[in-house]
Formats: C-alpha cells, structure tokens, sequence
C-alpha cells in the first residue's frame, strides 16, 4: 500500500479508469475524501476526450485505446508520475485486459498501487455465460442451468422443465440478445440471438454463441458485494435493492432491501472469486421457494448501474474505499443503508468539447443538471 505521498506526488490520488457515463463516481469519490478531512483528488482516465467524463475529474488523462500496444506503457508511466493509492476501471474491457489478457493488473499492484477486483478466472467467468454458471454451480451458489444454443439435449431437458426459456448472448453484457419465449418457440429465438451475438473472432457464428436457460421464478434484485480492499475474499459489505424498472441493461428505478437473503451466496462469491472492493451481481430471489432460493444471473466486476440505489440511501462504498486507501480510521456507518428508498435515474448533459480544442478543461465541479 502507498499513502499517496510517495515521489512525484504528495496529493492523495484515486484514479477512475474509463468513467464514461458515471460522473456520480467522480462525485462520490470526491465527498469520500472531504468526508475523511482529505484534499485529495480524484483522476479520470479516458479514451475518447469528448466523453462526459473526460473533463470531469480533478485531472483528466486521455488514455490510448485498450487495445493500442502503448496503452499498457502509458497507465503505467500514468502510476509512477501520479502514484494512485487506489486505481479502478468501470469498463468491461478495460478490466479483461488489466486482469485477464495482461498482467497490467499485477503490475500496477507491484507498484503499490489497490486494484480492486476478482480472480484472473472469476474476471473471464463474468465476461463468459457458460463458465460462469459453471464456476458459481462449483461453489454451491445457485444459478440457472446454462446450456449453449447448439446442445439440443440440454435444450429439449430444459423445455421439459420450463414452459418458457431464456436465451441470450454467450458473451454479451446487460441483457444484450434477451428474449424470453415459449419453449416451443426456441429455434427462432436461438437464430435471431446467433446473428446478433458477440463472438470469438476465431470462429464463424454458432450456437456456442448463445445460451438458454429457464424462466426463473422470484423477482430480480441488484446487490452490491464488497469485499476487503486489503484482505481479497473477506467480506465487508452486502447492498441489495429490488430492481423496478431497467433502461438500456441498466437499473432505472429501484427500492432497497434487506440484505440478509443474500448474504450466503455473497460470502461463497466473494471467497472463490477472492473479491476484493465491489462487485455489481444480479440475482433472483424466489421467496416462495423453502427459505427463500437465490439464483445469480450476472457478475459485473466492477461499480455497475445499481450502486447508485444503495448510495442514496446512505451507504459509502467509496468511503470504504478511500479510508482503506489511505490508511484512516473508519467506522462501519458506511455500509449502513435506509430500507426501502426508491430511486430513479434522470437525463444530465455537459458540454464536454468544442470544434478543434484538443484537451478536455478539467471542470473540477459537478454535472450541470
Ligand atoms: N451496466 C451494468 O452495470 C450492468 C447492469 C447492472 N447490473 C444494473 O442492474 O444496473
């Protein structure tokens, strides 16, 4: 760990990688530090410097594309001038190159930098349907039996079961290629999923693209998971809200709940995935069902479109987060939510560029609303 004061910077740093649409994080990270008695500044990372993001932080960098070869070369040259105690991304693919395809990751944390995260193997799992349902059936977390849209047995054992399936993109994220039909319907939706999904670029389109699984009863909930910043696997908080309404694969309305029938697939999660800071986790709860059955859907490894909810109803993860950074004294009010508080997102814009400047002005304030 690094208490931010390290050579080429006294000022404690916390970078957003590819905050895109999630100024609320820049916000929030901001208040964490001025809560704790903190100047500290919060540095945005971005590819695109029209983005809303982009000029938002106390620092804006613009990073080369993910897939540039000089990206890893420029984040860690990015570390050692601005020495970040804490560095996390919001993007899919950002987080699969630091963790998966690279060792970007590793080597930021070797500079003492806190990544936060899952296993190398639980960071692929969430980008992958199928391996997924694969690793949380290993741990004894209940999921959906998931087979691909070539395996017609597994299809027709499902269809025997559920009157209605699901099917979806293989590697798609949110609900990309979502239909829900009737079983006898499958094959048409199966088509429809496979000329649209996400693929491997090694192969031509398949049913491997797509998975099915049944219609699970209950209704679908979005929980925070955290895990220990300093000790992976631990976990340190559980932060549920009952979704009301999606846009766009996002949660648009939500009302928070409970987190107590979560809580065991939580603490199974967070020890196999060896979790470290927060992860966005669907999950179905069928109350009906014999002490109330949970059934994870989806693993984001990253802040997601739900954490919002749990904010505003007094929970600070990036309180934790900061406090852990930086090695001050916390209680555990942060993790303490109202039940109950609807929420719903809203439209913002900000002007981010003009015709031919080149850098985004850092604004250092908050969205126009
Ligand atoms: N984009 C994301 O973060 C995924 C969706 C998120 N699970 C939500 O419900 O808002």
């Amino acid at each position: 760990m690094t208490d931010g004061t390290a050579a080429g910077s006294d000022i404690p740093t916390v970078v957003i990688g590819s905050a895109g649409r999630r100024l609320y994080l820049v916000d929030w990270f901001r208040d964490a530090f001025a809560s704790l008695g903190m100047q500290g500044r919060v540095v945005v990372t971005e590819n695109d410097p029209s983005s809303a993001a982009a000029g938002y932080g106390d620092l804006g960098r613009l990073m080369p594309r993910y897939t540039d070869p000089d990206y890893g070369p420029a984040l860690l040259d990015l570390v050692d001038e601005l020495r970040p105690a804490l560095f996390l991304s919001v993007n899919d693919y950002e987080l699969m190159h630091l963790h998966v395809d690279t060792d970007l990751g590793t080597q930021m944390r070797s500079r003492g930098v806190l990544v936060p995260g899952v296993s190398r193997a639980w960071q692929s799992a969430s980008a992958d349907k199928l391996m997924m349902a694969t690793a949380l059936e290993r741990i004894g977390v209940g999921t959906p039996e998931t087979v691909t849209g070539d395996d017609a047995g597994g299809i027709a054992r499902l269809a025997a079961r559920s009157e209605q399936l699901v099917v979806k993109h293989r590697l798609g994220s949110g609900s990309s290629g979502l239909a829900l039909v009737p079983a006898a319907r499958v094959d048409e939706a199966l088509a429809a999923a496979v000329a649209g999904a996400p693929r491997r670029e090694d192969r031509p389109p398949s049913g491997q693209d797509v998975v099915v699984q049944p219609r699970l009863r209950g209704i679908e909930h979005g929980v925070d998971i955290v895990g220990d910043l300093h000790a992976p696997g631990d976990l340190r908080a559980v932060l549920a809200r009952r979704k009301e309404r999606m846009r766009a694969g996002e949660t648009d309305k939500a009302m928070t709940v409970p987190p107590e029938p979560f809580v065991g697939a939580a603490t199974a999660i967070a020890r196999a995935a060896e979790l470290s800071g927060l992860i966005d986790v669907d999950m179905f709860l069928d109350e009906a069902a014999d002490g109330g059955r949970v059934c994870v859907i989806d693993i984001n490894p990253r802040f997601g479109g739900g954490y919002p909810f749990v904010h505003l109803a007094g929970a600070d993860v990036p309180r934790y987060c900061v406090a852990a950074a930086f090695a001050r004294p916390l209680d555990g009010g942060w993790r303490d939510y109202e039940i109950g508080a609807v929420s719903a997102k809203y439209e913002s814009v900000r002007l981010t560029a003009r015709e031919g400047s080149a850098a985004p002005a850092c604004s250092g304030g908050r969205a126009v609303r």
